[in-house]
C-alpha cells in the first residue's frame, strides 16, 4: 500500500512594489524554537493578530535560490524516482506567482531551475547507471476561461484540448503536445517562445497579470536497458492566474470575463480542498477544467508542493487572509504518491494478448488492471513517445498521455530507500504478462478485469446519480431561497381574498353562459339584448364589465377588452365604458400595461355604505396587519372605477361578483340574491329598494343615487 504525504506548504511575501504604502498589514515573525509565522491582523479588530505558521516562510528579502533550495530541489530526487511531483503557486493577482514560478531572466524562478537541476541530475545518473537511459521530455499548457490550449503550438492552430480520463481513471489532456529536451538551454528557449503567446493583460494592479493558469510538465523517463524496465517521473510546475478583487483591478468587460472564469476555478480549487478536508464522498474535481488537471496533486498519487504567494500591505489584507486560509486547509489534503514503472519484457502469450488486445497509440488499455506509466510495446495508458528533438515553437503534435501520474507497478530497485522517505509503492501486476501462466490462472485473471471493469461502471453509475441528486437538491434549495427573499405576507391572509376572488369569478362566468344559453336564440348579442328588459341589459352590461375589469386587473387585457366589448352591447350609451374600450385598446396595440384614469374622490357616501365601511373597519381590518389594511384600500378603490364606469354604486355592482374585499356578507348575500336568475324579473320589492331600482332604469354614469342611498341603488 502506498504512503500517505501531505501537501507541503511554503509562503512567500513579495517585497512592496514602488506606488505600494509602507505599513505593516502583513509580517512574517521568525520563531528559534518553532516554525516562522505569518501574521496579518484582524481587519475588524486591529488589536487581534491572525497567526498562520508554516514550515517554510520566506519573507520580502527571499531570493529564488532560497526558495528553490530550501523546497524545490529535495524533490528532484523524487522525481528521479518514478513519482510524479506537483509545485503550483498560489495566491492573490500581482502577489507575485508568476515572479516564483518563471523569474526574470537575472532572478530565474523555480521553472528555469528545476530544469537545469533535472539535466544537472541526469548527467550524474547516467554516469552512475551505465545501463540506463534517461530523457526529459516537456509540455506547456494554459486554462484560459476553463478551456485547455497548447502553448508548444502556434496560437493561430491552437485548438481546446479535451480533458479525458482512461480506463485506470487517470486524468490527461488529450492531443498536448510533448517536446524531448537535451537541455536547458533548449528548454529555455522553448519555454520564452511559448510565454508569448500564453493569455497576459494589464490591470490596475499588474501590468502584465497572468489571464490564465500555466502547467509546465517535465517527464523523466528512466530506461533500464539491462532489466528491460522503465521509470518514469514527472513534475508539474503550475503557475495559477491570481483570484481577483474587480474593485481593485479596475476590470473592463472582457477582463471581466477572465476575471469570473479565474476566480470560478479558484473557487472549485477551494471547494476540492474543503471537500478532501471533509472526507466528502464526492469530490468536485469534475467542475473545473484546473481541477480535473490538478486532481492527482490533491489526494492523488503525486507529491505536492503549495507556494503560497502574498501580497504585502493592508490593501490586500482580505486576500492575503483568504490565501492563507486556503494553504491552511491544503497543509491537510493527503496524497498518496506511487512510483510509475513499467515492466518492459517481452510480448505476452499470443493467446492472452489476443484477449487484452493493445491499444491504439493515444488510447488506454482495455482492461483496467493498474496500469503503469511509460513506453513498452505491452498496452500502457502513455502512447511512445514522439523521438527527437522538435524545432523549438514549432512542434508536431504528439498524443500524450496523463498530465497527472500514474499508478505504480514493480518495485523499483531501491523501493526501500524511498519507502523511508514516505513515498509508496504500487503492488506489482507485471506477472499478467507472464508467460508462464497456466490456462486458468488467465481465466481468473481475465474475470477479476472484468470484475473490476462492471464495478467501475457501476461506481461511475452511482456518481452520476449522486451527481444529479445533488443538482436537484440545489435547484430545490435555490429555489426555496427565492421564495424566501420576497417580502414575507402574514401568512394564510390572502388565501381567502383569492379564493374569493377566484370563486366569485367562476361564479359570475358560469352565470353569463347560463344566462347566454337562456335567452340567446341565434348566438347572437344583439337578439339576446333584445330579450332583455332595460334593467336586466344594464345588469347584464355591469356584469360584463365586472368580469372584464377582474381580468384587466391580472393583465388579461385582450380578454378584458372584449368582454367590456360585450357589455358595451348591452349597454351601448354608456360613455365611460366607451372610453374604458378605448383606453384598452389603445393599451393592448402598444402593448403597455393599462393604467386606468384616476378617479374624482367621491364627496357624500350613503348611510348604508359608510356603515358598511364602518362594519369592515371595525371586523376584519380592524384585526389585520398594515399590508392587509393596503390590499382592502385598492379593492374599495377598484369597485369605485367598476362603479364609475357603470354609473352606480360598487356595492351593487358586488351583486355580480366584482366587490370582493369591503363587505364579504353583503357579497355573498348579493350572490345569493341573485342565484336562481338574475334576468328574471323579480317581485317588486317595498321601501326605498324599489325605489332605487327605478332609479336603475336609466342608465347614468357616476350619477349619485337621488335619494343620497346609492348603496341601495340598483338591485336588478
Ligand atoms: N519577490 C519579488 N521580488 C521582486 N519583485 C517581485 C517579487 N514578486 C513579485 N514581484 C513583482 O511584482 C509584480 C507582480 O508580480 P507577478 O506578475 O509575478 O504577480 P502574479 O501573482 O503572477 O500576478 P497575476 O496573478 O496577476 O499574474 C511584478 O512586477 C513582479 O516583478
Amino acid at each position: 500500500m502506498a504512503n500517505s504525504h501531505k501537501v507541503k506548504i511554503a509562503a512567500r511575501l513579495r517585497p512592496r512594489l514602488k506606488n505600494e504604502l509602507d505599513d505593516e498589514g502583513v509580517r512574517i515573525v521568525r520563531s528559534d524554537d518553532g516554525p516562522s509565522c505569518i501574521c496579518v491582523t484582524n481587519p475588524r479588530d486591529a488589536s487581534q493578530v491572525f497567526r498562520f505558521p508554516f514550515t517554510s516562510c520566506y519573507d520580502h528579502n527571499s531570493t529564488q535560490e532560497d526558495i528553490f533550495s530550501t523546497d524545490v530541489q529535495p524533490l528532484i530526487d523524487v522525481v528521479y524516482s518514478g513519482v510524479t511531483v506537483t509545485i503550483f503557486a498560489y495566491g492573490v493577482t500581482s502577489s507575485g506567482k508568476t515572479h516564483t514560478m518563471q523569474g526574470t531572466k537575472a532572478e530565474p524562478g523555480v521553472i528555469p531551475r528545476v530544469v537545469r537541476a533535472l539535466f544537472d541530475r541526469k548527467l550524474s545518473l547516467e554516469q552512475e547507471r551505465e545501463q540506463e537511459s534517461i530523457s526529459i521530455s516537456a509540455s506547456y499548457m494554459e486554462i484560459y476561461k476553463d478551456e485547455v490550449y497548447d502553448l508548444l503550438v502556434a496560437r493561430d492552430n491552437a485548438p481546446k484540448l479535451p480533458v479525458r480520463e482512461n480506463d485506470a481513471g487517470q486524468v490527461f489532456v488529450a492531443n498536448l503536445s510533448s517536446v524531448s529536451i537535451e537541455s536547458a538551454a533548449e528548454f529555455g528557449h522553448l519555454f520564452s517562445i511559448a510565454n508569448k503567446q500564453r493569455s497576459v493583460g494589464a490591470t490596475l494592479l499588474n501590468r502584465a497579470s497572468s489571464r490564465s493558469h500555466a502547467m509546465v510538465t517535465l517527464d523523466v523517463k528512466m530506461t533500464n536497458l539491462q532489466e528491460n524496465r522503465v521509470l518514469t517521473g514527472k513534475i508539474n510546475l503550475v503557475d495559477l492566474a491570481g483570484s481577483e478583487n474587480n474593485k481593485l483591478t479596475g476590470n473592463d468587460p472582457s477582463r471581466m470575463q477572465e476575471s469570473s472564469a479565474i476566480n470560478k476555478s479558484l473557487s472549485v480549487l477551494g471547494q476540492v480542498v474543503h471537500a478532501l478536508n471533509q472526507n466528502a464522498s464526492r469530490i468536485p474535481y469534475r467542475n473545473s477544467k484546473l481541477t480535473r488537471i490538478l486532481q492527482d496533486a490533491l489526494g492523488g498519487n503525486s507529491v505536492g508542493l503549495l507556494i503560497c504567494n502574498l501580497a504585502p500591505g493592508l490593501k490586500f489584507r482580505q486576500d492575503t487572509l483568504n490565501t492563507l486560509n486556503f494553504a491552511v486547509r491544503t497543509k491537510n489534503v493527503e496524497n498518496k504518491p506511487v512510483v510509475n514503472e513499467r515492466d518492459n519484457r517481452p510480448a505476452p502469450k499470443p493467446h492472452f494478448a489476443a484477449i487484452q488486445a493493445p491499444a491504439p497509440a493515444g488510447k488506454p488499455a482495455a482492461l483496467p488492471a493498474p496500469i503503469v506509466a511509460g513506453p513498452s510495446s505491452r498496452p500502457s495508458i502513455i502512447p511512445a513517445p514522439r523521438s527527437g528533438g522538435s524545432l523549438p515553437g514549432m512542434p508536431s503534435r504528439v498524443p500524450r498521455g496523463s498530465a497527472a501520474g500514474g499508478s505504480g507497478s514493480a518495485p523499483y530497485p531501491g523501493a526501500s530507500k524511498r519507502r523511508e522517505s514516505g513515498i509508496g509503492i504500487v503492488q506489482s501486476h507485471r506477472n499478467s504478462l507472464n508467460t508462464q501462466l497456466s490456462e486458468k490462472e488467465i481465466d481468473e485473471r481475465i474475470s477479476k478485469a472484468v470484475e473490476l471493469e462492471v464495478a467501475r461502471r457501476l461506481e461511475a453509475q452511482e456518481r452520476e446519480r449522486l451527481e444529479e441528486e445533488e443538482r436537484r437538491a440545489r435547484e430545490r434549495a435555490e429555489s426555496e431561497s427565492r421564495q424566501s427573499e420576497q417580502p414575507a405576507i402574514p401568512s394564510g391572509l390572502l388565501t381567502p381574498l383569492l379564493k374569493r376572488h377566484q370563486d366569485l369569478d367562476n361564479e359570475l362566468r358560469r352565470r353569463l353562459q347560463d344566462l347566454e344559453k337562456k335567452y340567446e336564440r341565434g348566438n347572437s348579442e344583439v337578439s339576446l339584448k333584445d330579450a332583455m328588459s332595460p334593467v336586466s341589459r344594464k345588469k347584464t352590461g355591469r356584469a360584463y364589465v365586472a368580469l372584464a375589469r377582474s381580468h384587466s386587473e391580472k393583465g388579461d387585457l385582450q380578454v378584458a377588452l372584449d368582454l367590456y366589448r360585450k357589455a358595451e352591447t348591452y349597454v351601448p350609451d354608456n360613455v365611460k365604458l366607451k372610453e374604458r374600450i378605448i383606453e384598452i385598446e389603445w393599451a393592448v396595440k402598444q402593448g403597455k400595461p393599462f393604467q386606468p384614469s384616476p378617479k374624482k374622490p367621491r364627496k357624500a357616501k350613503s348611510k348604508k355604505r359608510k356603515g358598511a365601511a364602518s362594519k369592515a373597519k371595525d371586523g376584519a381590518s380592524h384585526s389585520l396587519p398594515e399590508s392587509s389594511a393596503a390590499i382592502r384600500a385598492d379593492d374599495t378603490e377598484d369597485d369605485d372605477v367598476v362603479e364609475n364606469l357603470l354609473g352606480g354604486d360598487a356595492a351593487q355592482v358586488a351583486g355580480f361578483g366584482v366587490e370582493v374585499t369591503n363587505s364579504p356578507t353583503r357579497r355573498g348575500a348579493a350572490l345569493d340574491e341573485d342565484s336562481d336568475d338574475c334576468m328574471t324579473p323579480r317581485k317588486p320589492r317595498k321601501g326605498k329598494r324599489r325605489a332605487a331600482e327605478s332609479d336603475d332604469d336609466e342608465w347614468q354614469p357616476s350619477a349619485p343615487s337621488k335619494k343620497g342611498k346609492g348603496a341601495s341603488g340598483v338591485a336588478g
